[in-house]
C-alpha cells in the first residue's frame, strides 16, 4: 500500500451516478495543481468516452491478470463490471503533485478512507433522482445503464452523511467555486501580504 506523505491528500468525489461528480472535479482541478488517476474497467466505453481519457478500458483477462499481480490499490465489482485504481498510477501522480483526485463509488471511497484516514477527503456530490435521470438521458446513457445506476441511488445517498463534505449540484460553476474554496483551506500558502 502506498504511504501518503506530508501534505499529500486524496480528494475522492463520490455520490450518485449522473450527479455531476466528474464535471465538478474537472472544473475544480483547473484551478489547482492536482491530478486525477484513471480507473481500469472491464466495461465497454460509452459513445462519449475515450480510452485513456475517461478510463483505461481493459478485457476481463487483463483485469484478472492485474489483480493477480496485486496491481490495484483498490478494486470493486459493480453489477458484474470490474473497476480498479492501479497503485503505480497513484505513486506516479504523487511524484509531481501533492493532491490527487478520484471518482469512486462509496465502497471504494470507504476502503481508501480506512487505508488513509485524514489523507482522504470525501466530497459527496448529489442531485435528486429526477435530475440524475435527466442528466443521464442528456448524455444519452442507455435505459439499461440508467436503470442500473438508479438501482443504487438510495444506497449511495445513504453515504452522504458519512462524508466530510456534501454539495448539491444545481449550478455547476457555483458548486465548483464552493469545492475550490474547500480545497483552498488545505493549501499551505505563504500568507505574507505584499504591497505593490
Ligand atoms: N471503487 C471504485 N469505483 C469506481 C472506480 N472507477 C469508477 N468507479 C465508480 O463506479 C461507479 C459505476 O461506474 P459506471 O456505471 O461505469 O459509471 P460512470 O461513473 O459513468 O463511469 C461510479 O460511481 C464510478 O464513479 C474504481 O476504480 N473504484
Ligand atoms: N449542474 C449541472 N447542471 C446541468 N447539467 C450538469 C450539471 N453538472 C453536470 N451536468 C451534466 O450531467 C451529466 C452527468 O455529469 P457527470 O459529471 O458525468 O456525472 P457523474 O460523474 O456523477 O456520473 C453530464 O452530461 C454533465 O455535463
Amino acid at each position: 500500500m502506498y504511504n501518503i506523505k506530508g501534505k499529500e491528500k486524496i480528494f475522492v468525489y463520490t455520490g450518485p451516478d449522473g450527479s455531476g461528480r466528474k464535471t465538478i472535479s474537472k472544473m475544480v482541478a483547473t484551478a489547482f495543481d492536482m491530478e486525477t488517476v484513471l480507473s481500469y474497467t472491464t466495461r465497454s466505453p460509452r459513445h462519449y468516452e475515450t480510452d485513456g481519457e475517461d478510463y483505461h478500458f481493459v478485457t476481463e483477462e487483463s483485469f484478472k491478470q492485474m489483480q493477480a499481480q496485486e496491481a490495484f490499490l483498490e478494486s470493486v465489482e459493480i453489477d458484474g463490471i470490474h473497476y480498479g485504481i492501479r497503485e503505480q498510477d497513484i505513486v506516479e501522480a504523487f511524484q509531481n503533485h501533492d493532491y490527487v483526485y478520484l471518482t469512486l463509488n462509496p465502497e471504494g471511497t470507504e476502503k481508501l478512507k480506512t487505508m488513509y484516514g485524514d489523507g482522504v477527503v470525501r466530497i459527496f456530490i448529489y442531485a435528486n433522482r429526477d435530475t440524475v435521470i435527466r442528466r443521464q438521458k442528456e448524455r444519452q446513457d442507455s435505459e439499461e445503464v440508467i436503470a442500473r445506476h438508479l438501482s443504487h441511488y438510495d444506497e449511495i445517498m445513504n453515504y452522504k452523511n458519512s462524508c466530510e463534505h456534501a454539495f448539491e449540484n444545481f449550478d455547476s460553476p457555483q458548486v465548483a467555486y464552493q469545492v475550490s474554496e474547500l480545497i483552498e483551506t488545505f493549501l499551505d500558502r505563504d500568507l505574507t501580504v505584499t504591497d505593490y
